[in-house]
């Protein structure tokens, strides 16, 4: 489906980030569906705390995750190796309704669970050997508003700023993960629970 002439599925918005492919929903979902899926994510998933090692120090990582995937192919980042768990109904469900328009065959989606503003997650690329060389990421955002910050691997003082909406799905294809790097920012105003689900495709 041309992303573009997609109406049904709300405003697709390309950012100018040069060298990249990125593309941003605000309401790709309806809020009632956005709710449904926040409470059912809430209760339903197998969260947990791992300890990431960065630079040789061990700290346990700044928000809670959990790994799906329809086969059993695990994934590692951050010297942490995660196994998943076979895909519930909803995230079948969540699935079935972003393929739509991402025209990638997802085997496996990591979700993230930030509790408050003080949960974070740190500058990085999805440039994970497993995920193949120009991944398609897609991510859903469900909860508190957060911003989410891009910036220029060349040139980190080139960054871009969007607010991650409830109910949201931002694409990121191309050479995205070669060349920018992507955080969640802290934030001192958030109280509010935020759940992220990216959907990634590891074969
Ligand atoms: O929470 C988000 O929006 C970003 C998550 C992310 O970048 C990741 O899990 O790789
Ligand atoms: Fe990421």
């Amino acid at each position: 489906m041309d992303l573009f002439s997609s109406e049904k599925n709300g405003n697709f918005i390309k950012l100018p980030l040069v060298d990249a492919d990125v593309v941003y929903c605000p309401s790709f979902f309806t809020s009632e569906e956005a709710t449904t899926y926040f409470e059912t994510l809430t209760h339903q998933t197998n969260w947990q705390q791992d300890d990431i090692t960065l630079f040789g120090k061990t700290y346990p990582q700044p928000r809670l995750t959990s790994l799906y995937a329809t086969n059993s192919k695990p994934y590692s980042y951050s010297g942490i190796t995660m196994f998943p768990k076979p895909y519930t109904d909803i995230l079948k469900e969540i699935q079935r309704k972003i393929q739509t328009v991402s025209e990638e065959n997802f085997t496996t989606v990591l979700l993230n669970l930030y509790r408050d503003g003080n949960d974070s997650n740190g500058w990085h690329s999805d440039d994970e050997k497993e995920l193949g060389r120009n991944p398609v990421i897609a991510s859903v955002s469900l909860g508190a508003d957060r911003i989410f910050h891009f910036r220029n691997k060349k040139d980190k003082s080139v960054k871009h700023k969007l607010i991650l909406e409830n109910g949201s799905l931002l694409l990121m294809k191309g050479a995205t993960q070669h060349t920018w790097q992507h955080q969640l920012p802290k934030s001192k105003k958030v109280i509010k629970p935020r759940i992220n689900l990216t959907f990634r495709s590891i074969k």
